[in-house]
């Protein structure tokens, strides 16, 4: 368990982490969503105590804190960070990477076969990473982090330039190491991708972190279906507002507009779908409010 009490990090003038205090649990996935430049990487820095903190604490297993270097090395065993590409030796393979980390964290040496297999590294881990492609050298990072084997592990987009293959293969990866009990804390900007695996997903704003499930009822209510709509001008709003009055209709800055309903009042779903298509607007559809959504509506400008 990681738990991270009142942490605050300001540069200069600038607030980036104002009081933030959470708990991270073994066998969560959590991810962190926000704008470029908004205190992701600042937060992971901290947790890493690569970066310290104007104020408050990090906190494993309700007693180890980076009081001094020795516990330092000791949170080091169990909390990792996934390896940058500008981390990578040109001159040496993957395979001695994988050994390298398999090394340093005295984990089982079984896992680097698996971790090649399950990665679909063998046709290339041999070869000198100088030679590697960008989804090739963000695979093998991943693989390092894997093999390190810690309990909690953190990520700064790890999906960065895979192809929609590899991004799926890493998705079920990271779901088989959450059933293993692993911590996993996720910066990503794929947010249709981060909602298939994270149990938490967090919106930073402001130096803060907000759950999205808090943001916006509708996100998590069950027996709401949302109609999204693409090019509702503002006019057919005015007059759809009227001929449906009491529903919550909203256009975001996306573009996107957005009709809820109680998902058993069919009649109206019914209504709903014969007035778009008798307006020509066919490109709808129902369902959930989606992570685009939200950060939509907490992020962007109209
Ligand atoms: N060492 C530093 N000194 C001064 N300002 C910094 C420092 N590190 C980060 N910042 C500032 O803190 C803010 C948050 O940066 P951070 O790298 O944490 O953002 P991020 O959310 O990870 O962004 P990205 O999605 O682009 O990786 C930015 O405004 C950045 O300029």
């Amino acid at each position: 368990m990681l738990e991270l009490s009142h942490i605050g990090v300001q540069f200069g003038d600038k607030q980036v982490l104002k009081d933030i205090s959470i708990t991270f649990q073994p066998g969560e996935i959590i991810g962190f969503v926000a704008p470029n430049g908004t205190g992701k990487s600042t937060l992971m820095n901290v947790i890493m105590n690569y970066l310290s903190p104007n104020k408050g604490k990090v906190i494993l297993n309700n007693k180890l804190k980076y009081s001094n270097k020795a516990n330092e090395v000791k949170i080091h065993q169990a909390v990792s960070m996934m390896p940058d590409q500008s981390d990578l030796y040109n001159h040496i393979s993957g395979k001695n990477h994988l050994k390298i980390y398999q090394a340093m964290w005295n984990s089982n040496p079984k896992l680097i076969e698996d971790t090649i297999v399950k990665l679909g590294m063998a046709s290339y881990v041999k070869k000198k990473t100088g030679t590697y492609s960008l989804g090739m050298r963000q695979r093998l990072c991943f693989a390092m982090q894997i093999v390190s084997d810690t309990q909690v592990m953190l990520m700064d987009e790890v999906m960065n330039g895979l192809d929609p293959t590899h991004v799926e293969l890493i998705s079920q990866i990271l779901l088989q190491k959450k059933a293993e009990g692993k911590t996993i804390i996720i910066a990503s900007h794929l947010l249709e991708n981060l909602e298939q695996y994270a149990d938490r997903i967090f919106f930073m704003k402001n130096g803060d972190l907000k759950l999205v499930d808090e943001l916006a009822p509708e996100f998590t209510d069950k027996k709401v279906t949302t109609v999204r709509v693409s090019n509702f001008s503002q006019e057919l709003f005015e007059v759809f507002k009227k001929q449906f009055p009491g529903l919550h209709v909203q256009t975001l800055p996306s573009g996107i507009t957005l009709i809820d309903v109680s998902e058993q009042d069919t009649a109206t779903l019914g209504d709903i779908t014969q007035y778009l298509i008798a307006q020509q607007l066919t490109d709808f559809s129902f369902g959930k409010l989606t992570l685009n959504d939200l950060y939509s509506m907490e992020y962007q400008q109209r």
